[in-house]
């Protein structure tokens, strides 16, 4: 019989968002947590005996009521008290591996009080296409997987509720996308100046996260509205601009089947789904302007 070598199992990649409030001030915590336990497993795969299995599921549930319960100070010691658990409280379980990725946030400054607005370091990325066709020039400038969430001054609510409709309205949740944004220069003739393209890609990236930030959205279509809207007043050289916006949803953890309350008030866990997403796009243009950015913003 062929013999059955090393083995582990678990739940991986579970993506938990904790968010601490501090008054007006928001403090976040976003892993990806996996799980890998080991130990006196071998009958559950030569025999299908499951008497020794905590379930994955489990696993999962552990890491979302823990992270609310104990909160999550670091990776390190979110992952020591999760190890322990599992080797001390499961007799067959002897080994425990927890993996965990922890993705960095910095503030978005905004004028006002709050600070609940937030980018993902170091994520994006910036493009430029241009084409000439021997007279006229098409500058179209851009960027692709800025990451920015608000932990609150976000309601969906009012909507269509047909035959196929569970979603819940709510009053308080969290709005986060990943930013993918082309924009159109009036610019097209040699004969005029070139604008500072450095100048203007900065203000069209502070105003895509300053309205991001600054507008309370009563959905995603709206924020995007009134992004593009900022940069097209604010940028006098740009003539349209076009959002590609993923909703990256954050679901708040179950937690009531371990009569653990979890709700927006302070300390919430939320899991971060990665899809199916909602998928918002449009384009923004100034007065008069022509509609010439394609649809398709894959295509660059
Ligand atoms: O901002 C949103 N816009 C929608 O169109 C939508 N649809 C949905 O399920 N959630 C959301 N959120």
């Amino acid at each position: 019989m062929p013999i059955l070598g090393q083995n582990q199992y678990g739940k991986a990649e579970n993506r938990v968002l904790k968010v601490t409030r501090d008054g007006a001030v928001h403090h976040v915590k976003d892993l990806n947590v996996s799980v890998a336990l080991s130990g006196d497993m071998d009958e559950v795969h030569l025999s299908g005996s499951n008497t020794n299995v905590l379930t994955t599921d489990a696993t999962k549930n552990t890491v979302f009521a823990f992270a609310k319960e104990h909160g999550i100070e670091t990776a390190e010691q979110f992952g020591i008290h999760l190890a322990r658990h599992f080797v001390t409280s499961q007799e067959p379980v002897t080994g425990a591996r927890i993996r965990i990725e922890e993705y960095a946030w910095e503030r978005i400054a905004t004028p006002g009080p709050g600070e609940h607005s937030f980018v993902r370091a170091n994520q994006e990325t910036r493009t430029a296409q241009i084409t000439f066709d021997g007279s006229a020039w098409q500058i179209v400038s851009g960027l692709k997987d800025l990451v920015v969430m608000n932990t609150t001054d976000s309601e969906f609510r009012g909507y269509v509720k047909d035959r196929y409709t569970t979603l819940q309205e709510t009053g308080d949740r969290i709005l986060a996308t990943e930013v993918h944004a082309r924009w159109r220069h009036a610019w097209s003739d040699d004969a005029r100046p070139e604008p500072d393209w450095d100048r203007s890609y900065g203000q069209a990236r502070r105003d895509l996260l300053g309205a991001f930030a600054e507008t309370y959205s009563l959905s995603l279509q709206q924020t995007l509205y009134a992004m593009g809207s900022r940069v097209v007043e604010r940028g006098p050289e740009i003539e349209e601009i076009r959002l590609s916006l993923p909703n990256k949803h954050h679901f708040l953890a179950d937690l009531s089947p371990f009569g653990i309350k979890n709700d927006t008030a302070d300390g919430a866990v939320y899991f971060a789904a990665d899809r199916p997403y909602g998928l918002i796009e449009a384009t923004v243009l100034r007065d008069g302007a022509e509609q010439r950015i394609p649809v398709d913003l894959t295509n660059l």
